[in-house]
């Protein structure tokens, strides 16, 4: 049966990166991403606005939601200190499968927790599972409907301290209507919009930046 995007994706990986080198990885897909098929990675220019993000926080405990084929968690994993790990949740599992891979390609597994399953399930046995009290960096890029109803479990189960940093991709396009008016209307966020393009085109999109303030 003919393969799918992310296989493709990653036999470009292993054929045009260096094992080991996450700068490479990234470059990969993101040229696989402009010169053979366009997919739904943050991207390089709103992926820098990423990386300055998470540099200024320099978090010790991190969630991605929305692993998909793991370019972000690369991207995020590269810049962490010595001994901080970072938990990626992904539901489909032919998706984490790849994921797994390019994250390994990158030498970066011993600083990523994968977890496969739904946001709505894993938040609530995060504490637990994972003997984390707050996180430190949250970044959203999962299904755009599901923002603010996690946004709404990371504070009912108590994962937001005062300063922590949420990050959420694609608030223009697809767009993330609801969880934009909750975080920017709440006077319990400082939110704040980076614009930029969605990922490989020139087609306005952002990121919008969100400081729980306790
Ligand atoms: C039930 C919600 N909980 C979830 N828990 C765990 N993983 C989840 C969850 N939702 C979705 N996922 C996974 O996250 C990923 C989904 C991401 C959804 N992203 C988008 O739809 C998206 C879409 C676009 C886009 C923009 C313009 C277009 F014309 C077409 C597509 C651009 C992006 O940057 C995007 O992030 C998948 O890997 C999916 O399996
Ligand atoms: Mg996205």
């Amino acid at each position: 049966t003919r393969s799918t995007r992310p296989q493709r994706m990653l036999k470009a990986v292993q054929k045009n990166a260096t094992k080991g080198n996450p700068e490479s990885v990234i470059s990969a897909i993101d040229y696989f991403c402009k010169n053979s098929e366009w997919a739904m990675n943050v991207g390089d220019e709103k992926g820098s606005i990423l990386d300055s993000v998470v540099t200024e926080v320099n978090p010790s405990t991190v969630l991605e939601l929305g692993t998909y084929c793991g370019y972000s968690t690369v991207r995020i994993a590269r810049l962490l200190s010595p001994g901080t790990k970072l938990i990626t949740l992904e539901f489909n599992p032919a998706y984490a499968t790849v994921a797994r891979q390019i994250i390994a390609y990158a030498g970066l597994q011993d600083k990523v927790t994968q977890v496969e399953g739904s946001s709505a399930d894993l938040i609530p046995q995060i504490k637990e599972r994972f003997s984390i009290t707050t996180f430190d960096f949250i970044f959203l890029d999962h299904w755009k409907d599901r923002y603010l109803p996690d946004i709404k479990l990371f504070e009912e189960c108590g994962l937001l301290r005062k300063g922590s940093v949420l990050l959420a991709d694609n608030v223009i396009c697809p767009g993330a209507p609801e969880y934009l008016e909750y975080v920017r209307n709440s006077p319990r966020y400082e939110s704040r919009y980076y614009p930029a393009h969605l990922e490989y085109t020139k087609v306005e999109d952002g990121l919008e930046k969100s400081v729980f303030l306790g």
